[in-house]
């Protein structure tokens, strides 16, 4: 298999290195910069390379479009003037995927197979010096595939990205847009308007930057992300940020009005039910840890029943490698969390549970755990 890497930056490259674990594939690395296709040759993150599209693309089975929001437009166009191969599929790697998603639409006339793409992973850093075979390992990767794109394609292209490790979803690209806008778009704004406002009150004395500590430092880390890529994914995303920026000014006017009013209750409420949220978000450890392969199972609160999940799973030679009851809130009853040594045998659990009457939650799912009928 043939697959153009257009962009061998920090994504890109990220993706050559992982695609390249495989021996049936073909990386062929296509940049406007000469030196990024230097370094991935030397890094061995791409087979070939060249700097024309056409050379690229024009026999490859699938390309990814990795270059910055503003570019792809620009590619996407190109392309609809190329003879890709028939059948290929042309994906992106863009933190914004309505807009893409809508200028692509004309490839399908070329008989091209568009599915919008976003790996959810990344980091501050640019350029393919810092891409990573193991980068997207755990994380989530949206595909953004329309009504009538072909169920095939998006498995073939779910079957390649099986090599990053990533876990591939689908989302409709505005859905996308919207919570990529909350969990992404706005954090990187407000970081960097609190680094600016902390510099401006800096200006004059030194000790703020001295005492720039911890708490600074988790908070802003990516106000140090390229400013140019950040500047395409607000524009591009403009009018879901607005709406998430207006809601940031009410959230920030509202602890205004608690702090003015000294309201102990309302401040201590505020950063408990961040923290709330705060700590039951995974976490996910690129390359470190293995993947974590768990379920929750809702368990009524009746004597013996972990030991019958136990001896259910034990009976069908799955083996537990951790099992434990969740505290979730005291209005619902009891959940099970079980962690299984590999992904076939949570599977596996899963149906076998699901048979035997229990209901069973994905970790995503956990907030509506335990709130069957009893
Ligand atoms: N950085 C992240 O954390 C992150 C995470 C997920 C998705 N993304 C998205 O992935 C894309 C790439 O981001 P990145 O962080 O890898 O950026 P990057 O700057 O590291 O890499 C971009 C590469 O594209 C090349 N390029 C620019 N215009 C080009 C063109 N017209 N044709 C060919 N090559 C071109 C650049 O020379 C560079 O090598 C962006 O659309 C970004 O929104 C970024
Ligand atoms: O870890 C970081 O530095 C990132 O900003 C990664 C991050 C994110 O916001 O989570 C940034 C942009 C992407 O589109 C996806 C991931």
């Amino acid at each position: 298999m043939r697959v153009a890497v257009v962009g061998v930056g920090l994504i890109g490259g990220s993706l050559a290195l992982a695609l390249k674990q495989r021996p049936d594939v073909v990386v062929i690395g296509c940049d406007s910069n000469p030196a990024s296709l230097r370094t991935a040759l030397a890094r061995g993150a791409v087979d070939e390379v060249t700097d024309r599209l056409e050379e690229a693309v024009c026999e490859s089975d699938v390309v990814f479009l990795s270059a910055p929001v503003s570019e792809l437009y620009a590619l996407v166009d190109r392309l609809a003037e190329l003879p890709l191969p028939p059948g290929a599929i042309v994906t992106d790697t863009g933190s914004t995927k309505a807009g893409i998603v809508r200028a692509a639409r004309k490839l399908a006339a070329r008989g091209v197979t568009f599915i919008g793409g976003h790996p959810m992973a990344g980091s501050h850093k640019s350029g393919v010096e810092a891409a990573r075979a193991d980068l997207f390992e755990n994380a989530y990767y949206v595909l953004t595939p329309e009504e009538d794109t072909p169920a095939g394609a998006v498995a073939a292209l779910s079957d390649l990205l099986a090599a990053t490790r990533a876990k591939v979803v689908t989302m409709d690209p505005m859905a996308h847009d919207r919570v990529v806008g909350a969990i992404s778009h706005l954090p990187h704004v407000v970081a960097a308007a609190l680094v600016n406002l902390v510099a401006d009150l800096g200006a004059e004395d030194a000790w703020y930057e001295r005492l720039a500590a911890g708490g600074f430092r988790d908070l802003t880390r990516i106000a140090s992300s390229n400013p140019s890529m950040w500047r395409d994914i607000v524009l591009d995303n403009r009018s879901v940020l607005l709406d998430h920026l207006r809601r940031w000014q009410d959230a920030l006017a509202a602890v205004v009005a608690h702090v003015e009013a000294g309201d102990a209750a309302a401040i201590e409420r505020f950063f408990c039910a961040a923290r709330t949220f705060r700590d039951r978000l995974p976490e996910r450890r690129p390359g470190a840890l293995p993947a974590v392969h768990e379920l929750f199972v809702d368990v009524p609160d009746r004597p013996g029943v972990i030991g019958r999940v136990a001896t259910l799973l034990g009976e069908h030679g799955i083996n537990l490698v951790n099992i434990e009851v969740l505290e979730i809130r005291e209005d619902i009853f009891g959940v099970l969390r079980l962690v299984f040594q590999r992904e076939a045998d949570r599977v596996r659990a899963r149906a076998l549970l699901e048979g035997a009457g229990y209901t069973v939650h994905e970790r995503e799912a956990l907030a509506h755990a335990g709130k069957g009928e009893r």
